[in-house]
C-alpha cells in the first residue's frame, strides 16, 4: 500500500483553489430565507433567479483563479463557463442542502423545495443527487476541487482546444485523487464515487431547461445574465 504524498506544489495549487472557492461564496443564505417562511411559486422563482444570477457572478470570479484558466483561448473560457454554470449551481444547491443544520431543519427545507413550484417529476432526480452528495461528507477541499473540475470539463459544446482544457483538468484530478485517499482511507472507491456524481450532474443539466419552464406559474422572468447562460427567452 503506497504512502499517498501531496507534493508542496500540489499543496500550494490546492490552496489557491480552496482560497478562491471560500472567498467566492454567495452572500445571502438562501436556506435561512427558505426556513423562515413558505413563499408563493412566483416569489420562489424570483428567489431562484436572484440566487442563480449571483451564483454565476461568483462562479466567474472563482473560475478566474483556477490556475491556467485565464491563459485559455477567450472564446473557450466563455464556452467552459456557459457549459458548466447549471451543473455548478446544482452542485452548490446540493452543498447547501447537505450542510449541517439544526435538527429537523433539513426536512423543513426539503418540504419548502418540494412545494416551491417545481413540477413533481424533477423532485426525485434532484433530491437523489442532493442526498448522494450529502452521503459523501466531502471536505471543503474536495468541494472546491470538484467545482473546479466541473468547470474545466474539456468536452463542453463549442470548446475548440479540448487538449488545453484537459491539461488544466488533469492536475486537479491528481490532487483530488490523493485528497480522497488521505481523507477517506477506508473507502478505496471514494474517488470513483465522487466522479460518478459528475455524471449525475450532467443528467440534471439535461433536465434543466424543462425544469425551468415547468414551474407552476406563467410568465417566467429571467435576468439578462441568466438569458445568456441558461439559453432561455
Ligand atoms: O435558490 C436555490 N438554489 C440556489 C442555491 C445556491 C446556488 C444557486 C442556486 C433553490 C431554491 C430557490 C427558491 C425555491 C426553493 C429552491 N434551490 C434549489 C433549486 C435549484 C434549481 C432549481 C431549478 N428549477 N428549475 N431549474 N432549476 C430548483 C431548485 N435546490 C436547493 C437546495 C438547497 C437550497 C436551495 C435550493
Amino acid at each position: 500500500k503506497e504512502k499517498v504524498v501531496i507534493t508542496k506544489d500540489q499543496q500550494a495549487f490546492m490552496n489557491v483553489i480552496l482560497d478562491a472557492y471560500n472567498r467566492h461564496q454567495i452572500p445571502p443564505d438562501v436556506a435561512k430565507k427558505l426556513l423562515q417562511e413558505q413563499y408563493s411559486a412566483e416569489e420562489n422563482f424570483l428567489l431562484l433567479t436572484e440566487m442563480a444570477t449571483s451564483q454565476v457572478q461568483v462562479l466567474v470570479e472563482f473560475t478566474k483563479h483556477i490556475p491556467g484558466f485565464l491563459s485559455l483561448d477567450h472564446e473557450d473560457q466563455i464556452a467552459l463557463l456557459k457549459g458548466s454554470a447549471v451543473e455548478a449551481s446544482f452542485l452548490r444547491s446540493a452543498q447547501v442542502f447537505s450542510s449541517k443544520m439544526p435538527n429537523g431543519h433539513t426536512e423543513v427545507l426539503e418540504e419548502r423545495i418540494r412545494k416551491s413550484g417545481i413540477s413533481e417529476e424533477f423532485m426525485t432526480p434532484m433530491f437523489n443527487f442532493y442526498k448522494t452528495i450529502g452521503e459523501l461528507h466531502m471536505v471543503e477541499e474536495e468541494q472546491a476541487l470538484l467545482t473546479a473540475i466541473t468547470i474545466m470539463t474539456p468536452d463542453r459544446p463549442y470548446v475548440k482546444d479540448q487538449q488545453a482544457v484537459e491539461r488544466l483538468q488533469e492536475p486537479m484530478l491528481d490532487v483530488l485523487r490523493k485528497l480522497c485517499a488521505l481523507h477517506h482511507p477506508h473507502e478505496p472507491q471514494y474517488f470513483a464515487r465522487l466522479l460518478g456524481r459528475l455524471t449525475e450532474l450532467r443528467t440534471l443539466n439535461h433536465y434543466h431547461a424543462e425544469m425551468l419552464t415547468s414551474w407552476r406559474m406563467n410568465d417566467h422572468k429571467f435576468t439578462p445574465l441568466l438569458c445568456e447562460i441558461w439559453d432561455v427567452q
